[in-house]
């Protein structure tokens, strides 16, 4: 088995971050504005830090490319919103001290480089401000390529009852689901092309973050006649490996014409899809780079898909 430490290290990591994603979200978290007016809460951060803990500990040498950091946290007037991040991060560390918790969520500031991690401690912070769904993804990057991803989903509802799931993905060793709650990991596979029932496509809840009437138009165009399933973050990808859709478009909003997509949000994603037998490029059939920088500067839009009809996808994308 290959990656077996950092597969062991990065599941312990990010279940121990769902967690305290799902302590934050059992006590109503408030939105804390960023500087690009996006959302971001004190599970992000704690989250961040926890995941951050482990890798530094595990893998000193590993640079961490993560979403956050803590420079507004450190300003006094967010005192006490690093005390609240610091209360969180000690139910699962509890020598932690307010230093410590910066530190650790500083560690996620590296570079990009010939192997590092990806984090988003929390994507989709909008549907988890909404009780939806979320995903902690971590992802290991070696030579622009992902080795190993972990993506946890704690609001995922699952066949039987359960809620939470553990999507784990190694190169060229397959991809598993286990209940957050714990139990036997199931091997995931796409869809095959004769399920008709789950030959669904899914899109972002935020309509901002895509362009949904291409995205219809082009579900159409490849024969998926269903209406879209709207679901946040790398969950998506989640569903895609589990056969329960065929297909997930992110395609440019028309609203910001030039935005570019962040490695952490869609490395770990991606890795899980394609070992369970998809694919996953940009809109134009190319490969994503995660070896440049945190931002995909030569790709636009996301396709992922079953495999079966990626190529159909990207001709209909040509023509309209
Ligand atoms: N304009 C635009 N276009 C595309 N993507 C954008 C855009 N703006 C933001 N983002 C990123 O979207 C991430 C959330 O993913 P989703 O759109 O799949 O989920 S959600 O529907 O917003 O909950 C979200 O990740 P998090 O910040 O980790 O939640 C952002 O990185
Ligand atoms: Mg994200
Ligand atoms: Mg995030
Ligand atoms: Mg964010």
């Amino acid at each position: 088995m290959t990656y077996a430490k950092e597969k062991e290290v990065a599941i312990a990591a990010a279940t121990a971050a769902a967690k305290l994603c799902e302590q934050v979200r059992a006590d109503i978290p408030q939105a804390i504005e960023k500087k690009d007016k996006s959302p971001v809460t004190v599970a992000d951060f704690g989250a961040q830090a926890i995941i951050c803990q482990a890798l530094a500990a595990a893998f000193p040498d590993d640079p961490v490319v993560g979403e956050e950091d803590a420079k507004e946290l450190r300003k006094p007037e967010m005192a006490e919103t690093l005390t609240k991040v610091t209360h969180y991060v000690q139910a699962l560390s509890p020598d932690a001290t307010p230093e410590d918790v910066t530190r650790w969520i500083d560690h996620g500031n590296g570079q990009v480089s010939s192997r590092y991690w990806t984090l988003d401690p929390i994507d989709g912070t909008k549907g988890f401000l909404r009780q939806d769904q979320y995903a902690v993804a971590l992802a290991l990057v070696e030579n622009g390529e992902v080795k190993v991803g972990v993506l946890a989903c704690p609001a995922m509802p699952l066949d039987g009852g359960q809620t939470g799931a553990l999507y784990v993905a190694v190169r060229g060793e397959g991809a598993t689901m286990v209940p957050l709650s714990g139990g036997e990991p199931q091997r995931l596979q796409v869809v095959m092309a004769d399920d008709v029932a789950n030959f669904r496509f899914v899109e972002s809840v935020e309509a901002a973050h895509g362009d949904q009437s291409k995205q219809n138009a082009i579900a159409q165009a490849v024969g998926i006649t269903t209406e879209s399933f709207r679901v946040d973050s790398q969950a998506k990808y989640g569903i895609v490996a589990s056969g329960k859709a065929a297909l997930y478009l992110r395609l440019p909003s028309p609203k910001y014409p030039d935005y570019r997509e962040n490695i952490w949000d869609h490395a770990a994603g991606a890795i899980v899809v394609e070992e369970a037998g998809g694919r996953v490029s940009d809109m134009y059939g190319q490969p994503l780079n995660f070896a440049e920088g945190s931002k995909m500067m030569n790709n636009r839009g996301i396709v992922v898909s079953n495999g079966t009809i990626h190529d159909q996808v990207i001709a209909a994308l040509a023509e309209n």
